[in-house]
């Protein structure tokens, strides 16, 4: 018998009812042989008939607000077949299209007209079941894509579709959130459909307020709710951060999940690194190509673990090298970002140093990763000068979505022969070399989100602390299977992503219990495998 769930509207917002069980459809209004499992089948051969990705998507997306339970078995049983659609890469062509392919409502806008009155907006939003994680975004910088607007809502959307299906989190107690403070994307002001404020983006001051009333009307709204922030232009999401993270459960996705999940495949990939070279993890040296949220977001990720390792801070922190649009940064160079005066090098002494293969030669570097939104910069040259300087080269290409990636995986296997260590932001299909196949990672924050996301509300946390993502991130390396790592994986098979979820969550847990900062001290007295029993029995299920 197929499970129907009855949309229904409230304040022109839809949501659909999931917490309590269906009732049973009534005689006659479904046809009498509709039976569930092949009903499964049904959905997908409709899905795999659309030739167009965005097609796709627009199917799942219809799929979702008609039958949500059937989406998401869908996502779970099909993880690596819908990933892709519902999330990177094509959710960046669904944002970019978004006012165009709109059909209805989903999630909450915010917009600047309703400063003054925010609490009024947020109390719209349908209480069903007790919010406990939302994504917020002000659709400023949307993947490597630029200033979307209003279309932002697409990627809060998409993580939270993630949240649900890769940790089980109830698509009830989830809130997207778009946050309409204008647009500077002059193409969207001109569009007859785009579907936000025609108005450029507001001041940094009428942000701020806009933003300080935001955080308390939803921690009001909404007491026991998690909030993550995504995809805000580098100056504000190092700002807001800042700004919130001591008062509230909150964190930047694009800051820390992706320092996790980087630091975490760094691991794995410098363990075999280090087998070919015979150099130590502590004699490495990474080299950022993109010096904005994610890649000094990252950055700190890697020094703080290489001070674990025993090092000082200032010897963790000189593995590092950054380069922006204007070359390798350093001291010499004159005004710097805040973000990137940390890391910037009081030892290069020389002339500006702007081409990146001037820059390897240079730095010599063992890893090279890649959060710039330039496609194709690791182009031939530079692929080949990281093959000449390491046996195994660690090569990310970070940025998304796929066609702004540095470089595609089966250039990077050709031009290394091989040999290369590789992750990228988004999904690229396994290569064939010398007789065997070879795998790329997957160096996206979708691995952590849903873990961290989901300790952070069973422990009812306070703040999220640098330890709990660092637990995070360790947890995320640490679970990689014996087979796994013996077909050289970097990252979990993304199928895995309930089990490996459950782990982070027992990680970020015990990080927040150890940091003092969770709310549910019940939880201290578990053991560890009670704990993760206790984690897998709160998962939601489709
Ligand atoms: N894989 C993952 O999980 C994640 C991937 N990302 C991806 O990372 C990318 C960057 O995001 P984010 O850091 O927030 O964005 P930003 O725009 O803040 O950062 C981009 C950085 O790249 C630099 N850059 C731009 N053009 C060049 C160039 N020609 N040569 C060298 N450097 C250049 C910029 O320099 P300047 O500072 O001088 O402007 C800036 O430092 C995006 O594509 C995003 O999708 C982000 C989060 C997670
Ligand atoms: C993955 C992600 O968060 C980004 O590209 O912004
Ligand atoms: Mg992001």
């Amino acid at each position: 018998m197929t499970i129907i769930l009855t949309p229904y509207w409230s304040n022109g917002v839809q949501k659909l009812k999931l917490s309590q069980p269906p009732a049973a459809p009534k005689r006659g209004l479904v046809p009498p042989q509709l039976d569930h499992e092949i009903h499964v089948q049904r959905c997908l051969e409709q899905l795999r008939s659309k030739d167009k990705n965005l097609e796709k998507y627009i199917y799942l997306s219809h799929l979702k607000t008609e039958d949500p339970s059937m989406f998401y078995r869908l996502c779970l049983e099909h993880m690596a077949e819908i990933t892709p659609i519902i999330y990177t890469p094509t959710v960046g062509d669904a944002c970019l299209n978004f006012s165009h392919i709109y059909r209805r409502p989903e999630g909450l806008y915010i917009s600047i007209q309703d400063k003054g009155k925010i609490g009024s907006v947020i109390n719209n939003w349908p209480k069903i079941d007790e919010a406990r994680i939302s994504v917020v975004t002000d659709g400023s910088r949307i993947l490597g894509l630029g200033d979307l607007g209003v279309n932002g809502m697409g990627i809060s959307i998409g993580k939270l579709s993630l949240y649900v299906a890769g940790a089980g989190i109830r698509p009830d107690s989830t809130i997207p959130i778009c946050l309409d403070l204008g647009t500077n994307t002059q193409r969207y002001l001109d569009d007859p459909f785009y579907l936000g404020l025609r108005q450029k983006r507001v001041g940094d001051a009428e942000m701020e307020a806009f933003m300080d009333e935001f955080m308390e009307e939803m921690s009001r709204a909404f007491p026991k709710l998690m909030i993550q922030f995504e995809d805000f232009s580098t100056d504000n999401a190092f700002k807001y951060l800042e700004r919130y993270r001591h008062k509230y459960p909150v964190f930047n996705d694009d800051i820390q999940g992706t320092g996790a999940v980087v630091l975490s495949g760094f691991l794995n990939a410098a363990k075999l690194s280090s087998a070919a070279s015979g150099l130590p993890l502590t004699e490495h040296r990474i080299l950022f190509f993109g010096a904005g949220s994610a890649g000094v977001g990252v950055a700190s990720q890697l020094m703080s673990f290489f001070t674990l390792l025993g090092m000082t801070e200032d010897q963790a922190r000189r593995k590092i090298y950054l380069v922006d649009s204007q070359g390798l940064v350093y001291d010499a160079r004159g005004h710097l970002a805040e973000h990137k005066k940390y890391f910037s090098r009081d030892d290069y002494r020389g002339p500006p140093i702007t081409n990146l293969l001037d820059i390897i030669q240079y730095v010599k570097p063992t890893a090279l990763l890649g959060l710039s939104t330039i496609s194709g910069a690791f182009t031939v040259d530079v692929l080949d000068a990281m093959a000449a300087i390491n046996p195994r080269p660690i090569i990310f290409p970070l940025s998304n979505p796929v066609k702004l990636s540095e470089c595609s995986f089966s250039d990077a296997v050709e031009i290394t022969q091989g040999r290369v260590l590789f992750a990228s932001g988004s999904p690229f299909p396994a290569q064939q070399f010398g007789g065997k196949t070879l795998y790329p990672g997957q160096g996206n924050n979708m691995y952590i989100f849903p873990g961290l996301g989901l300790g952070a509300i069973i422990a009812r946390v306070s703040e999220v602390t640098d330890s709990m993502v660092e637990a995070s991130s360790l947890g995320l390396a640490n679970s990689l299977t014996d087979e796994e790592r013996s077909i050289g994986l970097l990252y979990p098979r993304i199928e895995r992503i309930r089990e490996i979820s459950v782990f982070i969550a027992k990680e970020v847990i015990r990080a927040a219990q150890k940091a003092g900062v969770d709310r549910s001290p019940a939880l201290r007295t578990k053991s560890d495998s009670e704990l993760m029993r206790f984690i897998s029995q709160r998962m939601w299920n489709p």
